[in-house]
C-alpha cells in the first residue's frame, strides 16, 4: 500500500521516542485512562515535546501515538504467529509495552477501524511516516478512543482477523504492506468496517454522551472567542473616545485663540516671515486637518527649550499665523506647548508593549550601509532602532563592512551583501518583511553602493515602506532627486552642509542661509513635499506646508553618530506612525512628520541627559545608552 501522502509529517526516531517518554509518564498515563476529552492532555504532550525542541501540533501527537498504539498491537499479535517479526512491524514496541502493560487492556478493533490494512508505519532512512488515517473523524475529535465504548462493539461484532505485515517495501512509490493470515483484504478494512462500527456507535448512549460534551466544549469556546471580541471592541471604542476628546480640546483652544485675534485686527500685518527671530513665533499647524479647524496650537515660546510651530508665510500666507502672533504679544502663560501637542501626538503612535504580540510586530527596520571606512554609523542607527522598540534591525553593508559590525553587537542582523554583484536581488529578498528602511548612514559614496542604494529605494518605494535619507543616501539624492521626490512616506534629514548641497542642486543658485525656515520649506516643496528634517540648534521639520521646530534642549557636545541615532529612531518611528495612521489615529499631521519630530525631541533628550553623566566626554554610544529613559520621559510619562 502506498504511503498517505497527504499527511507529509515525519517523525524521527528521537523526536518518537521523546514523545513516548513523555506520554509514558505517569501524569499522562492517568490523565488519558480518565478523561473522554483528551485533547488538553495532548496540548501538554505537545507543549512538552515543544520544550524538548519538537514542534509538533497536540493533533499531530495525538495521530502519532493512536499510530504506534496501532502497530503496537498488530506486532503484539504478529509476535504470536509470526516469530519475532514484531519489531518490525513495531519498531518501538519495548517502550509502547512497558508504557501499555501498565493501562487498561487494548482494544485491537479500535486500531483497525481506520483502515489498518496498510497504513503501518514504514522506516525510511531513519525516519517514519505517520500512518495514520485522517479522516477518522471519530478518533479526531475525541482524542483517545473510549474503552467502554469499544468493549461493547466488540461484542456485538465478530473479531475481525487483525492483518500481519509480513514485507515492508521501502522505495520511491511503492510502500507495500501485505496482510498475513487473514482472510479479509486490507482494503476490506479500512472501507467496510469502520463504517458499520460508526454507524453502531451513533446509536450507543456513551457515544451520545460525548457527542454532547463536545457540543458544550465547542460552544465554551465560541462564548470564550466571542466575549474576548467584545473585549477588544470595547477597548477600540475606549481609545477611539480619547483620542476625539483630544481632538475636540485642541478644537476648541484654536477657535478661542481666532476669536482672540479676530478682536485684534492690527495683527495681520506682521507677516510671519519677518517676524523677528527674537519672538520666536509659535503658531498653529497648517496640515490639511488643521486647516479644515480639526487643530490649532498655540504656545509661549521658551528660549531654551520649546517647540514652535512656524506657520509658513513664504509661500502661503496664513491668517492662523497671526494668531500666534497675537498670543504671543497678550503673553499668555496658561497654555501646554506646542511642543506638548506634538509630543502627544507621537505618544499616541507608539505601539503598547503587550504579551499578545509576536517578535517583529512592532517593527522590522533595515539600514543600508556601512562599508569599510564607515561601520559606527550603521551600527549607531540600526542600535539606535532597537533600542527605541524596534524587534528586528538589519544591516546592509559591504562584506568588510559586516564582521566589524557584527562584533560591536550581537543583537543586529548584519548582511554583507551591499557589494556583492546581486546586492540588490539579495537585499530585495528582506524587503516584504521590513516596516522602515533607513539610507545612508556609513553607506560611502562609491557609485557602485550608491546605484545599489537607489535601487532598493526604488524597490521600497514600490512596497510603500517608510524610506529615512541621511548622509550619504543625501549624496545620492543631491546627484538623483527624482530618487524619492514626491513619495509620501519619505524622510530626508540633511545637516547643515547636506542641506545647502541639496538646495543648490535643486534650485541652481546659492541658498539663503539667512532663512532656514524659508529655505527648508523650499526645499520639502520642491521635492515634492517630501518630510524634510534641517538638523541644526534647531530642528526645523516640513513637509511644505509648515515648518515645526524642534528646539528641545540637549546640550554643546557635537560628536560624531548623532545623526545616525536620529535617522534610525526615525525609522522606527516612522513606522509607527504610518501604522497609526492607516489605523485611523493620529491624522492631524503628516505621520511622517510626527515621526520627525519624535525622533528629533529624542536625540536631543539622549543628548542632555548623557552630558549631564558624562560632560564633555559624552559620545553617542553615551546618547544610545540614555535612549530608554529618554523615550520613557518623553513618550511614556
Ligand atoms: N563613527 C562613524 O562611523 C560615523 C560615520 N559617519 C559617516 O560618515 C560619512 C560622511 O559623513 P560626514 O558627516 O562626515 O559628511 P558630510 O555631512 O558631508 O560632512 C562633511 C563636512 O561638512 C561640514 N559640516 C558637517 N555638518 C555641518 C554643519 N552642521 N554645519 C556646517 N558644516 C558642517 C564639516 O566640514 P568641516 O567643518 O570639517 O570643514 C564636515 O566635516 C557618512 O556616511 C556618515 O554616515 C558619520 O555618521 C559620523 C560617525
Ligand atoms: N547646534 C546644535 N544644538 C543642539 N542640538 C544639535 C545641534 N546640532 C545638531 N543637534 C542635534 O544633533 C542631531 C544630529 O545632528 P548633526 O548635525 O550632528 O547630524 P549629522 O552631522 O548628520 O550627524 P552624524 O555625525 O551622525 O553624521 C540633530 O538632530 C539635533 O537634534
Amino acid at each position: 500500500m502506498q504511503a498517505n501522502t497527504t499527511r507529509g509529517f515525519l517523525w524521527s526516531d528521537v523526536e518518537t521516542r521523546t514523545l513516548l517518554n513523555i506520554w509514558g509518564e505517569q501524569d499522562i498515563q492517568t490523565a488519558l485512562d480518565g478523561n473522554f476529552r483528551n485533547s488538553f492532555v495532548y496540548r501538554d504532550v505537545s507543549r512538552r515535546l515543544g520544550v524538548m525542541g519538537f514542534e509538533r501540533t497536540p493533533e499531530q501527537c495525538r495521530v502519532r501515538i493512536k499510530s504506534l498504539k496501532r502497530q503496537y498491537l498488530l506486532a503484539k499479535e504478529g509476535n504470536l504467529r509470526n516469530n519475532g517479526q514484531y519489531h518490525k512491524i513495531c519498531k518501538f514496541y519495548d517502550t509502547m509495552e512497558m508504557i501499555l502493560s501498565n493501562r487498561p487492556a487494548l482494544d485491537p478493533q479500535e486500531f483497525i477501524d481506520s483502515g489498518a490494512g496498510g497504513e503501518e508505519a514504514v522506516d525510511h532512512e531513519g525516519l517514519e511516516e505517520d500512518g495514520e488515517d485522517a479522516q477518522d473523524a471519530y478518533s479526531e475529535s475525541t482524542g483517545e478512543c473510549p474503552y467502554p465504548a469499544e468493549t461493547e462493539v466488540k461484542l456485538e461484532y465478530p473479531t475481525v482477523p487483525i492483518p500481519i505485515p509480513v514485507k515492508v517495501t521501502v522505495g520511491n512509490n511503492s510502500t507495500s504492506v501485505r496482510p498475513h493470515n487473514s482472510s479479509q483484504s486490507a482494503s476490506n478494512l479500512s472501507t467496510k468496517t469502520p463504517k458499520r462500527q460508526r454507524k453502531r456507535r451513533a446509536n450507543f448512549p456513551m457515544e451520545k454522551l460525548m457527542e454532547q460534551f463536545l457540543e458544550q466544549s465547542a460552544q465554551a469556546e465560541d462564548n470564550f472567542y466571542r466575549m474576548e471580541e467584545q473585549r477588544l471592541q470595547a477597548e477600540d471604542r475606549r481609545r477611539e473616545a480619547e483620542h476625539a476628546r483630544e481632538l475636540h480640546m485642541l478644537q476648541m483652544l484654536g477657535q478661542m485663540f481666532s476669536s482672540i485675534s479676530s478682536t485684534r485686527p492690527g495683527s495681520a500685518a506682521t507677516p510671519c516671515k519677518t517676524a523677528p527671530p527674537a519672538r520666536a513665533p509659535v503658531f498653529s499647524s497648517a496640515s490639511p486637518s488643521c486647516t479644515q479647524g480639526q487643530s490649532s496650537h498655540l504656545r509661549r515660546p521658551s528660549p531654551q527649550t520649546d517647540c514652535c510651530t512656524q506657520q509658513s508665510q513664504l509661500l502661503n500666507p496664513d491668517p492662523q499665523a497671526l494668531v500666534f502672533e497675537r498670543y504671543y504679544s497678550l503673553g499668555s502663560t496658561s497654555h501646554r506647548g506646542m511642543d506638548d501637542d506634538i509630543l502627544s501626538l507621537v505618544k499616541s503612535i507608539v505601539p503598547p508593549l503587550t504579551s499578545k504580540k509576536h517578535k517583529g510586530q512592532d517593527g522590522r527596520i533595515g539600514i543600508i550601509g556601512g562599508c569599510q571606512d564607515y561601520t559606527g554609523a550603521p551600527y549607531f542607527a540600526a542600535i539606535s532602532a532597537l533600542k527605541v522598540g524596534a524587534d528586528l534591525s538589519h544591516v546592509f553593508c559591504t562584506k568588510d563592512a559586516a564582521t566589524v559590525i557584527k562584533s560591536y553587537s550581537p543583537e543586529l542582523i548584519v548582511h554583507p551583501v551591499l557589494d556583492s554583484p546581486n546586492a540588490v536581488e539579495e537585499i530585495e529578498k528582506w524587503l516584504p518583511r521590513l516596516h522602515g528602511l533607513v539610507v545612508g548612514p556609513g553607506l560611502g559614496r562609491e557609485d557602485v553602493l550608491l546605484k545599489t542604494a537607489k535601487e532598493v529605494i526604488e524597490k521600497s518605494k514600490a512596497r510603500d515602506i517608510p524610506i529615512v535619507i541621511d548622509a550619504d543616501g543625501l549624496w545620492l539624492v543631491t546627484q538623483q532627486p527624482s530618487v524619492i521626490q514626491g513619495y509620501h512616506k519619505g524622510i530626508l534629514t540633511p545637516n547643515f552642509m547636506e542641506f545647502t548641497r541639496l538646495y543648490e542642486a535643486l534650485h541652481h543658485e546659492p541658498m539663503d542661509s539667512s532663512d532656514h525656515q524659508r529655505s527648508v520649506m523650499q526645499l520639502s516643496v520642491a521635492m515634492g513635499n517630501l518630510t524634510v528634517v534641517l538638523k541644526g540648534e534647531q530642528d526645523l521639520i516640513t513637509d511644505g506646508t509648515k515648518v515645526i521646530s524642534c528646539s528641545i534642549e540637549g546640550s554643546g557636545r557635537r560628536c560624531g553618530g548623532q545623526g545616525d541615532l536620529l535617522s534610525g529612531s526615525m525609522g522606527v518611528l516612522a513606522h509607527w506612525a504610518h501604522a497609526a495612521s492607516a489605523a485611523g489615529m493620529g491624522r492631524s499631521l503628516n505621520p511622517s512628520v510626527v515621526a520627525a519630530y519624535g525622533a528629533c525631541s529624542l536625540t536631543r533628550q539622549c543628548n542632555s541627559q548623557a552630558y549631564q553623566r558624562h560632560g564633555r566626554s559624552t559620545t553617542t554610544s553615551d546618547m544610545i545608552q540614555e535612549i530608554g529613559t529618554a523615550f520613557k520621559k518623553l513618550f511614556e510619562s
